[in-house]
Parts: C-alpha cells; structure tokens; sequence
C-alpha cells in the first residue's frame, strides 16, 4: 500500500492562482481541484506555466496570490511530515555524480524513515530497471537512466501524491514502456495520486484520465483525451481499398458509414481503417485557437462537448 491518506479533501485544490515574474504575468487565475487517485496530465506550450504550477503545488516557489491546498496544506507551510507525503520528480537534474546509485537511494531512504515505510533500495532498483546500475556512479549513467534514478528517489517513500516533471525526457521505447508500467502500477496497486507534465501527447492519452491545458495563464481545457479528441472534432476519416484505389471519407457516423459500405461492397473492399482525431489533434487545435484570440471559442466549444 501506499502511504496511508491523512486527509479527506481533494489532493489538489487551486483556486484563482496567480504568479507574476517581474512585470510579466505567467499564471493569471488558475482554478483547479484533482480528487485522490489517478493520473491528471498538465499539458501546455513552452512556457504556458508548467513547472511554474507545478512548483508551487509542491511548496518549492512562492505565488503571487491565490489559495493553494496540496493534501490538505497550504504549500508555502507544509512540514516536514506533509513533505514526507509527496514525491517530487523535477525537470532539472540535481548533480549527484560521485555517488553510488544503491548508496544515494538508501541514503534518500533514511530521510522518509521518521513518518513513512520507504522502498528497499534493491527492490526499487529493480522496479525502475536499473537493478544493474546498482554499484556504479551516477555520473557514469546514461540520460535515461539518470532519469530513472530520478523516478526512484521520487517514489522511494511511497508518496500519496506524485509529480512528474517530463519525466520520460530521454528515454527509450523500452524504457518508456517501462515507465508507463510503473505509473499503473502505482496507481493501480498503491492508489497513488500523479499529476504529470509531458510534451509527448501519445504518453499523455497512455498514461491521463483527465487532461488539463494551460495556456495564457489559466486551464483551458480539462476532461479525458477521448473528450478533448472529440472537442477537437466530431468527423471521423473512413479509409479503405476498392478495386486497387485508395477511397477516403470523412463522416460524423462512421459506424452507419462503414455498416452501408460494407452492405453493398461485394467483398472488395479492403484494408478498412477509422481514423479518429487523436489527442494531438485536438491539443494542437484548442492551442492554436487559443494563440489566434478565440480562447473563448476554443473554451466554448469544448464546454458543449464535455457537459
Ligand atoms: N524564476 C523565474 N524568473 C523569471 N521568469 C521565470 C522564472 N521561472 C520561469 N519564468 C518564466 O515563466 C514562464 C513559465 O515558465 P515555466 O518554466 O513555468 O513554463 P513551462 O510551461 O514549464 O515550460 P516548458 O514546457 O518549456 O518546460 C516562462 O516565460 C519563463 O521564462
């Protein structure tokens, strides 16, 4: 099991935050509640205000206003044993270099001993493949696997809630599988609670429940990819092979499409295909109307998919 919840409320309770650098305003009201359990993915342009959110959630950056609660407590107050709670995955990497990977890992053990019953370092290795690894130096480790001992120490207490900070960034396909794995086991066998940032959207639709988007300052989009997919569009792309031609229809009913297609074909259609609009598509699109000054739109339309 995971760490045992301390608290009733949502994981996550943001309401009209706001973070100003300088004179430049880069959260400008952002409103958000995550219940416990699941993964929520934080997807944005460059610069939107992910890590930004993401560091003030986890009680590393002041705000410039708003109320925040993460498990219960305001961020800015947390404690040592609030802290204990969370795993923290960072985008930048802390150089640790001299150290032993099976030593550091133990060493971060200790630190959640007090309040929590922290991983074994082996078996923790192991769980995020870098069982090999163990004796040598982090320096001596590659960028993926630098990035997995990054998961390790994010996990090591058995967090309620964890963020993730691009945490796939240079991995490979295998190591990315891996990865995926783990979160579901995470989530599925200790009922962790992950709010990630990625700029890979297929890992996004893998991995999230609930996708939020933040752009100009605040979210403007929340709901799950398949809800997003069809905000972004309500036709679907019918592709087929009739007598050695490729066809290519697009439909609002695929199903009654195909179901007549088929009806009157006489065997020669083939190599069917449904191409739906992916997550992508639709994140691509709801930024794109957003940066053109139809936020609203964007919103709207949106809003009358997912009511
Ligand atoms: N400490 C700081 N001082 C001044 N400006 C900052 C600071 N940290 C971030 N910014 C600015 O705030 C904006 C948001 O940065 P942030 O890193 O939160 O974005 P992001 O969505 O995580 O971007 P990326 O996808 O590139 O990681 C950027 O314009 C950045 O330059």
């Amino acid at each position: 099991m995971g760490h045992p919840r301390t608290h009733a409320g949502p994981a996550i309770a943001v309401s009209d935050l706001r973070m100003r650098y300088g004179d430049k305003d880069v959260l400008t009201g952002l409103d958000l509640e995550i219940e416990a359990g699941g993964v929520t993915a934080l997807l944005g342009p460059n610069g939107a205000g992910k890590t930004t959110t993401i560091e003030i959630l986890e009680g590393f950056r002041g705000r410039s206003a708003g109320d925040v609660s993460v498990l219960g407590v305001d961020p800015a107050h947390g404690d040592e044993r609030w802290r204990a709670q969370l795993g923290v995955v960072l985008q930048e990497w802390r150089d640790n270099g001299k150290w032993k990977v099976r030593d550091i890992v133990t060493h971060f053990a200790e630190y959640y001993k007090p309040y929590t019953n922290p991983w074994g370092a082996d078996e923790l290795l192991d769980m995020v493949g870098l069982a090999e690894q163990a004796g040598q130096r982090v320096r001596t480790l590659s960028g993926g696997q630098r990035r997995r001992l990054d998961v390790a120490l994010g996990i090591i207490g058995r967090p309620a809630l964890l963020f993730l900070d691009e945490p796939t960034t240079g991995f490979d396909p295998h190591a990315r599988r891996e990865f995926h794995e783990l979160i579901h086991r995470l989530t599925d066998l200790d009922g962790t609670t992950i709010l990630l940032t990625t700029h890979d959207l297929d890992e996004a639709e893998k991995l999230a429940e609930r996708i939020l988007i933040l752009a100009g300052g605040r979210i403007i989009a929340d709901g799950s990819p398949d809800q997003l997919a069809r905000a972004a569009s309500t036709t679907a792309e019918v592709k087929w092979i009739q007598d050695g031609k490729l066809q290519i229809h697009a439909t609002e009913d695929a199903t009654d499409f195909v179901r007549k297609l088929l009806a009157t074909d006489d065997g020669k259609v083939t190599e069917l295909e449904i191409h739906r609009a992916s997550l992508e598509d639709a994140y691509l699109e709801l930024v794109a109307q957003f940066e053109a000054g139809e936020a609203a739109t964007a919103v709207d339309a949106f809003k009358e998919v997912t009511r």
